[in-house]
This record gives C-alpha cells, structure tokens and sequence, in this order.
C-alpha cells in the first residue's frame, strides 16, 4: 500500500515515517509540508532519521495523493479539512490524527466521508482505546456518587486543549452514564465556581517539558477513587496505530471510523 504522510517534517510526520519504513505491506510514496516550509525539497526519510529514501517533500498535495492508496494526517484542523477535500477527490484512505478540530471542521469531515474512507480518532494507540472502553463500563457500573475527572498532560509545544484524548475518554465515560458529553461538562475551572455540579465530565490540563502524553481519568466517591490511565512513552504507538489504520481502511468502502473498529472494540 502506497502512503502519503502529510506534515512529514513534524513530530507525529517524522513517527511516522520511520514506522512505515520498517512496515510489511506499506510504502511511503509521497510526503508533504505547507508551502513555504524549509523542509521542501529535503528528503523524507533523511527528515526523520532513517537515511535517503527517495522521497522529496512536496508543497503540492494532489499529485501526491493521486499516486497513493493513502494519507496518514498528523497536523492542523484547517490543513486536516483540506485535506479531506484532496483524499475524497484522490478515492484514497484518509486517517486522521489531528486534534483540536472544531464541530464546523468535524463536519466538513464527515461530508468528505461520504467519497473517502476515513479513519478519524484522537488517540491511535491500542492502550488509549483499551482504556476507553474500560472507562465506559466503569462509569457504567459505578452510579452519579462517583464524580468522573478527567486529567492529562502533554509537552508544552501542544496548542489544543483539552487533548484529543481526554475528550475521547470523557466521551466513553458520558457514553457510560448514558448522556452526550456536550451536554454535561466543565472544561474549565477559575475564580468561585460553586460546588462541583452533579454528574458533570470535569477535565483538567497540565502542559510542560517534553511528556508525550499522559491521561488519567477518575471516579471520585465518598471515602474511595478508582483511577484509570494510560501514559504513552514514545510516539511509535500513535504511528503503528495509523498504520494498522491505513492497512484496515485499504478497499473499505466509504464512512466515517474510528480506531475502535479498526481494532475490533466498537462492541465492547
Ligand atoms: N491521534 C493521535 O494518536 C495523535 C494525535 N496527535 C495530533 O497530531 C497533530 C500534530 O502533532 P505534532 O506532530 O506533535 O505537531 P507538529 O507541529 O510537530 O507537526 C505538524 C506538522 O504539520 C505541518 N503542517 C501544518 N499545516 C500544514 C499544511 N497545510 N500542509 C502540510 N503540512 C502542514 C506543520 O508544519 P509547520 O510547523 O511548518 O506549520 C508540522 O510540520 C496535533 O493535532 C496532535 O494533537 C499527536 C500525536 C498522536
Ligand atoms: O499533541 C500530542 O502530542 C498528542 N495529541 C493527542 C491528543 O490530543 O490527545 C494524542 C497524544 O496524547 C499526543
């Protein structure tokens, strides 16, 4: 399968690269930057650590695609939607990693769906997903007199808050309780802000240093907690994450999926 890594020069990009490259079934066909960026030009796998693989970085993402099965998408909400646009056009897989998409982003996803088969989640490790699923069934079984918190930190380069993540799991734990996370969440707390409100999703963040990403989510009764969490230790996991993705949504036929149904957890 032919793959295309857009944001190949970034954290998640360079990840990327390097597990493709030690990947059965998969190649890296095509890598892209935005326009202007000093890594146009370099060679992909010279990027990422790995020596010359023939692959220049391209500012021009519809050739690329047009010679690919499949993009695999770490960077911004506004490139992501962008690009969801050029996937569809190219007939090709799209997986999404890319956090901090807003409901107008996530729709313009959801239409490119209907012509390209993407898989979109904010966290591509098998633990996170695992851990989702626990989550649920914990918030499931423990009633309204365990209050769930949801805590996370990640390295101080990263712009969205709360993590994709965090937000996943938070979606599990209202999925539990039976309501949309939406509808019943503090995503901020500041200044007097009054008791905790009853069966509220609370999420705090903490950024700095170099963490990869680190999610705790808490069931707090009276007199017990039950602590769930996960802590992600090298990116790799996010990338053989996408991968296996990429493999699974090759020939799929259009919609929108989540890494759930690539591993086989949707039902659990
Ligand atoms: N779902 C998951 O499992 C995971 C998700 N993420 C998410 O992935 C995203 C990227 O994270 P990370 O790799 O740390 O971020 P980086 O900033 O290191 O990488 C993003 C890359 O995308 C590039 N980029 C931005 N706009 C465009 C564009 N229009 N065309 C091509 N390239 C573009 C950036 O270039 P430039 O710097 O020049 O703007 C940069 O090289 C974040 O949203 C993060 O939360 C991260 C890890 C795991
Ligand atoms: O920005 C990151 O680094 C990460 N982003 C994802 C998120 O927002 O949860 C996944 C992972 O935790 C790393």
């Amino acid at each position: 399968m032919n793959l295309v890594v857009v944001g190949a020069a970034g954290r998640m990009g360079q990840a990327l690269i390097r597990v493709i490259h030690q990947t059965e079934g998969v190649r890296l066909s095509g890598a892209v930057e935005r326009s202007g960026s000093p890594f146009v030009g370099r060679d992909a796998g010279e990027l990422a650590g790995i020596g010359i693989l023939n692959v220049a970085v391209s500012d021009d993402p519809l050739p690329v695609f047009a010679a690919a099965d499949g993009v695999l998408d770490f960077t911004t909400p506004a490139a992501t939607v962008e690009f969801a646009g050029y996937a569809a056009q190219a007939r090709i897989a799209h997986i999404v990693g890319t956090t901090g998409c807003s409901s107008q982003d996530d729709d313009a996803i959801a239409a490119a769906a209907r012509h390209a088969t993407i898989v979109k989640s904010g966290n591509m490790s098998l633990g996170v997903n695992l851990l989702g699923v626990l989550v649920r069934q914990a918030a499931a079984a423990l009633d309204e007199a365990f209050d769930i918190e949801v805590v996370e930190m990640h390295h101080r380069h990263k712009v969205d808050a709360p993590s994709g993540t965090a937000l996943l799991l938070g979606e599990q734990a209202a999925a539990g309780r039976g309501f949309e996370l939406a509808d019943n969440s503090v995503r901020v707390r500041d200044g007097h802000t009054g008791p905790r409100p009853g069966g509220a999703i609370g999420f705090a963040t903490l950024r700095g240093g170099s963490v990869v990403g680190e999610h705790q989510v808490i069931l707090a009764g009276e007199g017990e907690r039950v602590v769930l969490s996960h802590l992600a230790e090298d990116r790799t996991i996010f990338a053989r994450g996408a991968v296996k993705a990429a493999l699974w949504a090759h020939g799929r036929k259009p919609g929108l999926y989540s890494m759930l149904d690539v591993l086989g957890l949707a039902d659990k």
